[in-house]
């Protein structure tokens, strides 16, 4: 398979001494998202794990925050889906944090320096909204299991 890779700047602010982020392997399509401070998250509990980094992601982007896959296998789930750091989230102290849920019973440790999750840039378009009439002749085809399992 060939395509051009597209290739962006993002710039990134390290605070203390957390080092710039980097692919793990050549065909990766996330970088790895560490964790900057040691911390335990009680049962159930969310917490704000924070990466030391700040990002400046270029307008008309956004910087997408999930799960590394093995992210579960400790007891913990990225709790709101996918985090969207905006490109203008990036001031001295926007600080790109993880949120985290610990779905066990137990509490998880989260060790500085861990890996917790991944993260990658994409292009969003800016949307200019139009009204639509209430009919556009269109007819509405149903979801949720309409076409069957
Ligand atoms: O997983 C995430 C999600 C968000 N953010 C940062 C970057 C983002 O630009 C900012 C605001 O996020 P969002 O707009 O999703 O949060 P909100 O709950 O709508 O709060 P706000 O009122 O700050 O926009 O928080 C993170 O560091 N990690």
């Amino acid at each position: 398979m060939d395509s051009t890779n597209d290739s962006i700047t993002v710039g990134v602010r390290c605070l203390g001494d957390r080092d710039i982020p980097r692919y793990q392997t050549p065909g990766a399509a996330a970088f790895d998202l560490a964790a900057a401070a040691d911390l335990v998250v009680a049962p159930g509990q969310l917490a704000l794990v924070p990466t030391g980094l700040v990002f400046a992601v270029p307008d008309g982007h956004f910087l997408a925050i999930v799960a590394r896959s093995s992210l579960p296998r400790r007891g913990l789930i990225v709790a709101n889906g996918l985090g969207v750091l905006d490109s203008d989230y990036r001031g001295p102290a926007d600080e790109a944090r993880v949120l985290v849920l610990n779905y066990t019973d137990a509490p998880v440790s989260i060790t500085r320096g861990d890996r917790i999750a991944q993260a990658f840039v994409l292009k969003v378009p800016r949307v200019a909204f139009v009204p639509l009439a209430h009919d556009d002749g269109q007819g509405s085809r149903g979801g949720f299991g309409s076409t069957g399992t």
